[in-house]
């Protein structure tokens, strides 16, 4: 399908170039998961992804999940949901280089091969331009290096939202326990500071 036939995930004339948040994390380092939980990049969820995300020079990421067997779909093959949740978390942690917080609002996943139990996912992510508070971003996923095959690719739009977003919306008792975590706390209110 061609970019003419998906007007939401194309940026407006008036889109601007992403900027690179002067308190976004250095080239190359390590990005902390947003949340001990979450699915895609906690590491206090057994069976989660356990995502790895690295900032890179631009407005991107580069990130690494290795499939387990409890990602399977088909015998031996990752769950293309899987593949999206890992797609969808590299493309949230974006978040950190424009020092925002937004939320995937549309996501489209083009799977191009099978990725195996025990291969790894090299992901990369990149913001292509901002509109107000659309986010349009991109991703790819390769098959065991960085340059290896191409395995999925994806386009995104992500739409900013405030903090009482989750606040209001998620289950109050994991609000409460979130909020009550000092270190996750100081993490989230730096973006608030810093929009
Ligand atoms: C202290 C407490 C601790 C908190 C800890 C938090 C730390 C968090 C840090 C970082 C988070 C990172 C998370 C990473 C995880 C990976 C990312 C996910 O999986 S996120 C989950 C999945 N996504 C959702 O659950 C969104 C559900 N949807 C919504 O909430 C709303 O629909 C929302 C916010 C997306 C938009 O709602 P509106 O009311 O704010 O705005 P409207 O007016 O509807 O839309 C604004 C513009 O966007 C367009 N738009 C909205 N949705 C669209 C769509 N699906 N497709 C195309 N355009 C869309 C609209 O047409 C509108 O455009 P026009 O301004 O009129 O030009």
């Amino acid at each position: 399908m061609t970019d003419a036939a998906r007007p939401s995930l194309t940026p407006p004339p008036d889109a601007v170039a992403p900027v690179r948040h002067p308190d976004a994390p250095a080239p190359g380092q390590l990005i902390e998961p947003h949340y001990e939980f979450c699915f895609g990049c906690g590491p206090a969820q057994p069976s989660g992804l356990h995502l790895a995300a690295r900032a890179g020079e631009g407005v991107e990421i580069f990130a690494e999940f290795t499939v387990a067997p409890t990602h399977q779909g088909g015998p031996g093959l990752a769950h293309g949901g899987v593949l999206v949740t890992a797609m969808d978390d590299a493309l949230g942690t974006l978040n950190w280089l424009l020092h925002s917080t937004s939320v995937t609002a549309r996501l489209e996943t083009d799977f191009r091969r099978p990725v195996p139990v025990d291969s790894t996912l090299y992901l990369h992510t990149w913001v292509e331009a901002v509109a107000g508070r659309k986010i349009f971003c991109r991703g790819e996923a390769r098959l065991d290096a960085p340059d290896g095959p191409l395995a999925l690719t994806a386009q995104a739009l992500f739409i900013q939202v405030p903090l009482e977003h989750f606040v209001n919306h998620g289950r109050p008792e994991d609000i409460k326990a979130a909020m009550d975590n000092p270190d996750l706390h100081k993490r989230v209110r730096a973006f608030e500071v810093n929009p």
